[in-house]
């Protein structure tokens, strides 16, 4: 659905003589699939806002290519507009007007006969749960509701793209919950969501597919489990009822295929590196058993995408 080849992005600051060139997006090349929620995560000044403005027609590339929804980015802007929503950060919806008014005036903007949308406007009110603050002034809302309406302007001309800009910066557990849910629909209504954010655990729980973006290029790109593993394995802690029984267990296990290796701690616990957790957790429990260990504990340690984030750039994105 999203395909880019070499985008490119550069920002001259400073004046004249004194200026220099802040490459914002380096040459990212990327693939989004049709009906997956794709997330790019990167600390602040990553560049994510920049390839969504790119991808959005609001800034020219300095250099590559990219085609959206079947459309070309560079000779085809018309056709790429008609197919995406663009939700900026912080939005938009601070007027003197509702968000009925507002969600009729965007379908109009669209091209949209009246009663249309007026239709649309209805359906998105309900879709979003705004319903009950529909015809109250905008200003009046909840950081939540608020975005929630941006949302629903954003696909309000029913877009086969969704680009968004860090979708719950700001808001609430709670309203931050309320959103996710509220993108996941849109999801199973067929769209592709194309969203960034600084949350480890918005791109987590959220993303089908992630790329992590850091100095404007892609660090790592995959659903976020494949991305844990292939980064750091998982780890699973196994205590044994009998101390005295730790280094015979390590030896047992050690043998298995799922582990790739296993050490007996200083507290007298084993520490087994696997590959897959789920799976590895029971052949760890049966070959105790056959071995006649008693178990006492057994917990699974999974990588976070920190722990990814710092294998490929050497920080933490925490402190980034
Ligand atoms: N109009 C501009 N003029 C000069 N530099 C810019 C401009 N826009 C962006 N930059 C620079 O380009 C780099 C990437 O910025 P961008 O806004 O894309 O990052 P980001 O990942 O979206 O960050 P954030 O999470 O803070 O929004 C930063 O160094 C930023 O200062």
């Amino acid at each position: 659905m999203i395909e880019t080849s070499g985008l490119r992005k550069s920002f001259q600051t400073g004046r004249r003589r004194k200026s220099t060139d802040v490459e914002a997006v380096a040459g990212l090349d990327l693939t989004v699939a049709e009906g997956e929620i794709f997330g790019f995560l990167g600390p602040n000044g990553a560049g994510k806002t920049t390839t969504l403005r790119m991808l959005a027609t609001l800034l020219r590339p300095d250099a590559g290519d990219a085609v959206i929804a079947g459309a070309d980015l560079r000779t085809q802007q018309a056709q790429v507009r008609r197919s995406i929503g663009y939700i900026a950060q912080g939005g938009g919806t601070w007027d003197d007007v509702t968000a009925r008014e507002e969600l009729v005036m965007q379908a109009r903007m669209h091209g949209i006969g009246k009663a249309e949308a007026q239709s649309r406007a209805v359906a998105a009110l309900d879709a979003f749960d705004l319903t009950e603050y529909a015809d109250r002034n905008c200003r009046t809302y909840s950081g939540g509701q608020r975005r929630r309406v941006d949302i629903a302007l954003g696909v309000i001309h029913r877009p086969k793209v969704l680009f968004l800009d860090e979708p719950t910066s700001g808001l609430d557990p709670q309203s931050r919950s309320h959103m996710w849910d509220e993108i996941r629909r849109l999801r199973s209504e067929g769209m592709t969501v194309f969203l960034t954010t600084h949350y480890l655990d918005e791109a987590d729980a959220l993303c089908d597919r992630i790329a992590i973006i850091d100095g404007g290029g892609i660090v790592a790109e995959g659903t976020p489990t494949a991305l844990k593993r292939s980064i750091a394995g998982e780890v699973v802690t196994v205590g044994v009822a009998d101390a005295g029984a730790a280094e015979k267990a390590s030896g047992v296990l050690a043998e298995q295929e799922c582990v790739r290796s296993a050490e007996v701690r200083e507290d007298g616990g084993l520490r087994l590196s696997v590959d897959a957790g789920e799976t590895a957790m029971p052949q760890i429990m049966r070959a105790l058993a056959d071995a006649g260990i008693e178990l006492a504990t057994i917990e699974l340690h999974r990588p976070t995408l920190d722990d990814v984030f710092l294998t490929k750039t050497g920080r933490s994105l925490r402190e980034s």
